[in-house]
């Protein structure tokens, strides 16, 4: 008999273009969404967005209210839920960058209430994804959370946004190569679940970001509007796959675990970027294609060393040698790679 069963849950309205942050309140009312309102922002977006999502609520009759989070924790998680219940919040938007977006849905699952994602930079791929990642002592949790029923991306804002952050985004998008190749060998050898259909979608995105690299420059909103597109396909791929494993393999590892030895060096993006050319080695070796990976950073200005990171040499080594530690995933770190091999593809890469 038949018996699989799998939950693919999207956003209904996926709203995209200059100036849309004004529809919030239409993509909402769309959805049927009853209640008050509660915008959880960090500082900086709450200034540049979510002041004016308040505002576009009160206008309209309903009785916003906003909580402004300063990290990506547990503590500010259960900070957003106690807020949310103790005004009796009907339903959440999350105003910012990735880790209000992540707060937002996780609070918004554990409460039961509806969550709207409204990004105010195209740096991650977590926009449109049911997933929320936050680090807690020596391990980083991916975790099932609720996914966006709407989306509202103004590519006005996210062109006004610095531009490494949406470098970021894109850095986040072509580390789906590498991603997608480790969960391929997770499936090979540990017999981990593939959806080919979630593996393809995130390799093509990575694709069709690189080939429209000429169009991604800087004070160019049409290149918000290109990045964007791509970290919604993404967040699909994850949606579709039911985790995080289509867009996040050893380069995340990677990436998390520098979060942990050299906390706010660099951005998310910029790190799971380099971490990707040597991931991207590690798989195909000497003469593989862990240039194209590294081209395709430079291309549109990502980083692709440890010095564009910020980061020395030995916490480089550190992260590397560490990073199949963070949790439970495999990938082509394995049991964990030994000093000497990290040293090398470091270097043969040129990222120290
Ligand atoms: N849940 C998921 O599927 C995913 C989650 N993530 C998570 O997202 C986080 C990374 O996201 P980021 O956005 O890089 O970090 P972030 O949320 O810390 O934002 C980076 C900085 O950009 C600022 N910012 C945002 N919008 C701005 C604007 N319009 N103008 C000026 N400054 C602005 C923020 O205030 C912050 O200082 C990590 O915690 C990562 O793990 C990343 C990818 C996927
Ligand atoms: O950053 C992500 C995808 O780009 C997902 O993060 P996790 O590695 O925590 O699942
Ligand atoms: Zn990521």
């Amino acid at each position: 008999m038949f018996d699989k069963s799998t939950w693919i849950r999207l956003p209904r309205n996926v709203v995209v273009g200059h100036g849309v942050l004004s529809e919030t309140l239409d993509a909402v009312e769309e959805l049927h969404l009853t209640g008050r309102p509660l915008v959880v922002s960090s500082p900086t977006p709450h200034e540049v967005a979510g002041q004016r999502v308040i505002d576009q609520f009160a206008d309209a009759g309903y009785d916003p209210d906003h909580i402004i989070i300063e990290e990506a924790s547990f503590d500010a998680v259960q900070e957003v839920i106690a807020h949310a219940e103790e005004v009796d919040a009907g339903f959440l938007l999350g105003v910012g960058g990735g880790k209000a977006i992540d707060i937002t849905k996780m609070a918004a699952d554990h409460i039961g209430k509806g969550f709207v994602s409204v990004p105010t930079a195209a740096s991650h791929d977590g926009i449109v994804s049911g997933r929320g990642s936050v680090p807690e002592k020596d391990t980083r949790h991916s975790v099932a959370a609720e996914p966006p029923l709407a989306v509202v991306a103004d590519t006005e804002i996210l062109a006004q946004a610095p531009w490494r952050l949406t470098t970021a985004g894109c850095a986040d998008i072509i580390s789906n190569y590498t991603a997608v190749r480790d969960w391929e060998l997770a499936h090979r050898l540990k017999n981990v679940p593939y959806s080919e259909y979630a593996g393809a979608l995130s390799q093509m995105t990575a694709e069709m970001l690189v080939e429209n690299a000429d169009s991604i420059k800087r004070n160019l909103e049409e290149s918000s509007w290109i990045v964007v597109k791509a970290l919604v396909s993404s967040g699909v791929a994850m949606s579709i796959a039911g985790s995080s494993r289509p867009a996040s393999g050893a380069e995340h590892l990677f990436s998390h675990q520098l979060d942990r030895i050299a906390p706010g060096a660099a951005l998310h993006g910029h790190q799971v970027g380099v971490g990707a050319v040597m991931t991207e080695y590690l798989h195909t070796g000497p003469q593989g294609r862990w240039r194209d990976v590294r081209d395709a950073l430079a291309a549109i200005g990502a980083p692709t060393t440890a010095a564009e990171l910020d980061i020395d040499r030995d916490t480089v080594i550190e992260a590397l040698t560490t990073a199949h530690e963070i949790r439970d995933r495999y990938t082509i770190l394995g049991d964990g790679m030994s000093e000497e091999a990290a040293i090398e593809a470091a270097t043969v890469t040129g990222v120290v």
